[in-house]
C-alpha cells in the first residue's frame, strides 16, 4: 500500500500534508506518523497534518508533532494547510477552517509560487509576565525570553534546559529567544514534540511579538527567523487581552510522493 503525501514548508518549518477526506490514514497510528516524519526512515518533517472534512467549515486541520502525537495549534502549519486547500481547489482566496484551538480565518494575499498567507490566531486572555520571561498560549504554549543578541547563542541547549525543567517537564513547552534587530525582532525556537530547534515557529513568533509589545508598545512586528521572515500584528486591549492577531508569511509546496506503507 502506498500513501500519497505532499510536502510543504513555511519559513523552513516543514510539514507532510495528507488529504484525509476519505480517511486514508488512521490518525491514531502514532508510530506510522512518527515514521513518516523521520528524516532518515521516512519523508522527514517537523510535523504532519491531515486535512479532513468538517461541516460548516472549509476543512479541519489536524496537526501532529514529529513524535507522532496530535498536538496543539501550529501557525506555520496553519498557513501551509491553507495553501494545500487552495491547491486542492477546496478554497479560493479566503477561508474559515477549524483546528484544535477553534476557528481560524485566513486570506491568501498573493498566489505566486510561494503563497503569501495571513492567518488569524485565537485571542489571548491570559499572559504571565515574569521577572525575565513571558509565558503565554498562542494556540500552543510558549515561554519567551529576551536576549541581547543571537550571536553564537545556543538555542538548542538553552531551550532544552527550560523545556525540561521541573515546571515544564511533564507537559512540555516551546521556548523562544528574542533579540531586537533594527526595526525587527529575531526569534529562535526550541519546539517540544520535535525536541529540537526548528527553523521557525509560527505560534512562537506570535508569542514573541506580543511579549515584545511590552517593551516597545508596537502592535506590529517584522520577524526574522532562521528560515525566513514573518509579520505579526494585533490589537492590544490591555496587558492580558490581545485580539485581531494575524500571522503573515509564506507557505510553499515543495514536492509530492508516495510513502511505502
Ligand atoms: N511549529 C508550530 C508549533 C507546533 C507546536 C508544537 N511544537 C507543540 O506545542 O507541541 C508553529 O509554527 O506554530
Amino acid at each position: 500500500m502506498q500513501l500519497n503525501f505532499f510536502k510543504y514548508q513555511g519559513t523552513g518549518n516543514d510539514f507532510i500534508l495528507i488529504d484525509n477526506r476519505d480517511f486514508i490514514i488512521d490518525s491514531k497510528d502514532i508510530s506510522l506518523i512518527e515514521k513518516i516524519c523521520d528524516r532518515r526512515f521516512g519523508v522527514g518533517g517537523d510535523g504532519l497534518m491531515l486535512l479532513e472534512n468538517e461541516e460548516n467549515f472549509d476543512f479541519r486541520m489536524r496537526y501532529f508533532n514529529s513524535n507522532g502525537k496530535e498536538a496543539s495549534m501550529c501557525g506555520n502549519g496553519g498557513r501551509c494547510i491553507v495553501a494545500f486547500a487552495y491547491h486542492l481547489g477546496i478554497i479560493t482566496d479566503s477561508t474559515s477552517f477549524i483546528a484544535v484551538d477553534g476557528e481560524h480565518k485566513a486570506k491568501i494575499l498573493n498566489n505566486k509560487k510561494e503563497l503569501l498567507i495571513s492567518l488569524q490566531m485565537q485571542n489571548i486572555s491570559k499572559l504571565e509576565i515574569g521577572e525575565d520571561y513571558f509565558y503565554l498560549n498562542t494556540g500552543s504554549p510558549h515561554f519567551v525570553k529576551f536576549i541581547p543578541n543571537h550571536n553564537n547563542f545556543d538555542t538548542y541547549s538553552e531551550g532544552r534546559k527550560i523545556r525540561n525543567n521541573d515546571r515544564f517537564k511533564k507537559e512540555g513547552t516551546n521556548v523562544n529567544f528574542v533579540s531586537f534587530q533594527d526595526d525587527s525582532i529575531m526569534v529562535s525556537t526550541f519546539e517540544r514534540g520535535v525536541e529540537d530547534e526548528t527553523y521557525s515557529c509560527g505560534t512562537g513568533v506570535v508569542a514573541a511579538a506580543i511579549s515584545a509589545s511590552f517593551k516597545t508598545k508596537n502592535q506590529s512586528f517584522k520577524i526574522i527567523t532562521k528560515g525566513g521572515n514573518l509579520k505579526v500584528n494585533f490589537e492590544k486591549i490591555d496587558s492580558q487581552n490581545i485580539k485581531e492577531i494575524w500571522l503573515t508569511g509564506p507557505a510553499k509546496y515543495v514536492f509530492t510522493g508516495k510513502f511505502n506503507l
